[in-house]
């Protein structure tokens, strides 16, 4: 069905359900004579419109069965418009309806002109959002990577600025966290971007197979070697050589690496050639190499090489809003490639998402929605889709005061910590005056902390 010409009508009287039927005939109807009926239609269809009678069964003559369906359809689905129909001496309850977040009222007695003029204006404001949802949503794309949070803005803008020129890059953070996809966004943004872009994973590569798989090896430098075999170093030439799992590189490689760093030269295993290789070296691990120094399994010459720059991605948990960005675009992406209809989180998954501490990052969430896509035979991705069940410390609040009050709570700590507890200077930061400074710490209690401070001082 076209859900762009999709109309549900929810009415319970089956001769005013036939003359809508017919004086309604340029959209594809839907017909629904009760909540149940109509919460299925609506999880089935994902119409763009839906007119709502407010009197339905068990109690007609009362509208508390109509709010109460018109609350579930705005939950399930609040882009959709929804038109209540009320009798022509209701006008508190279609008010109150519209206050719930209807779209609009009509009054009986039916008149096709007037109810299809009401329609047709909220088909075409229904459109309007959505495009302007999509076109909202294209601004956070750079290339593949989605990003809306400050914290990956951040990360953005410092491969905006190193990815032109030609220093090694350590990209540090966890696994899945995007290391790869941002090592190729630098080589794409880089002066190199026409020429290889060639990555090894030290971790997957046995370590008597490494060696050969970076440098190459020459005919006869060991039992097998049969012919002169280029490493994948020499084959990123003139492009970026992108080493994964840095801190999985054995030792006795660690000497052999450096040396091509600080040289950019390379002898293949069995040979004595110094071959010059031209490459941009961008490294990534997402383990904890200063650990790995002191306990003398990295060398502490090879990582002052290799960070000339360094970028800690920070894991999904942590990007502010940037689950539901990548969710949603995935979602997307995923219903185009297995091409079945345009799919949406339910209210309760959406916030399931957010909750999950996401230990995977955005390769687990990738997994769980590509499952939910294909097993999910609903408009609406559920929490059950998802496999979600559990909760975690991570729970954003929703409500405004709340998140307001965390917000200040964070900002005035910052503030206080930036200034070394100086009253003034905190002030400043924050930009209100003393007396409101004052009257934050009461408000959030924080009097305890500022006063212990000061003892110390
Ligand atoms: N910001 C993002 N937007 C969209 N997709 C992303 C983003 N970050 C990562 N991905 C996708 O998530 C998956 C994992 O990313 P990637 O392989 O780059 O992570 P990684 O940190 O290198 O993982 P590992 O340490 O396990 O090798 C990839 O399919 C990648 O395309």
């Amino acid at each position: 069905m076209n859900s762009s010409k999709l109309l549900l009508i929810v009415e319970d009287d089956p001769g005013l359900q036939k003359q809508l039927k017919w004086s309604l005939d340029q959209y594809e109807i839907i017909l629904a004579s009760n909540r149940i009926e109509a919460v299925t239609a609506l999880r089935r269809h994902m119409p763009n419109v839906i007119t709502l009678d407010l009197g339905l069964p068990p109690d007609p003559t009362n509208a508390s069965e109509g709010l109460a369906t018109l609350k579930e359809i705005l939950e399930l689905a609040p882009h959709t418009k929804v038109i209540v129909v009320t009798g022509n001496d209701d006008r508190s309850n279609a008010i109150e309806a519209v206050a719930q977040g209807a779209y609009d009222f009509y009054q009986k007695p039916i008149d096709s002109d007037v109810l299809n003029m009401i329609i047709s204006r909220a088909f075409n404001l229904q459109a309007l959002e959505h495009d302007f949802r999509n076109l909202q949503q294209q601004q956070i794309f750079t290339g593949d990577i989605i990003a809306t949070s400050p914290q990956m803005l951040t990360v953005m803008r410092m491969v905006e600025r190193i990815a032109p020129t030609q220093a090694t890059v350590l990209l540090l953070g966890e696994s899945g966290t995007g290391k790869e996809l941002l090592a190729k966004a630098i080589h794409a943004r880089s002066p190199r971007a026409n020429m290889p872009f060639v990555a090894v994973n030290c971790a997957a590569i046995p370590e008597t197979l490494l060696e050969s798989e970076l440098f190459g090896y020459e005919k006869g430098a060991f039992t097998g070697a049969v012919t002169q075999t280029k490493g994948k170093i020499e084959y990123a030439e003139g492009g970026t050589f992108f080493l994964d799992e840095i801190g999985d590189l054995p030792i006795a490689l660690q000497a052999k690496l450096l040396r091509f760093i600080q040289e950019r030269i390379i002898e293949r295993l069995g040979g004595r050639k110094e071959i010059p290789v031209d490459v941009r070296i961008i490294c990534a691990t997402h383990r904890n190499l200063q650990n790995l120094i002191d306990q003398n399994l990295f060398r502490a010459d090879l990582y002052y090489r290799l960070s000339e720059i360094s970028i800690e991605i920070p894991p999904l948990r942590e990007r502010e809003g940037d689950i539901i960005a990548i969710g949603n675009a995935l979602l997307k992406r995923y219903c185009e490639h297995n091409q079945c209809k345009e799919k949406r989180f339910a209210p309760e998954a959406a916030q399931a998402l957010e909750n999950y501490a996401w230990p995977g990052n955005i390769r687990e969430l990738e997994n769980k929605l590509k499952r939910a896509v294909i097993l999910s035979d609903n408009y609406l991705i559920t929490t059950d889709d998802l496999e979600i069940s559990e909760q975690t410390e991570n729970s954003m609040p929703l409500n405004l005061k709340t998140v307001r009050d965390a917000a200040e709570v964070s900002a005035i700590k910052r503030a206080l910590h930036y200034s070394d507890y100086n009253i003034s200077e905190t002030s400043r930061l924050l930009g209100v005056t003393r007396p409101t400074l004052y009257s934050l710490l009461e408000k959030h209690d924080l009097q305890d902390l500022i006063r212990h401070q000061l003892d110390q001082v």
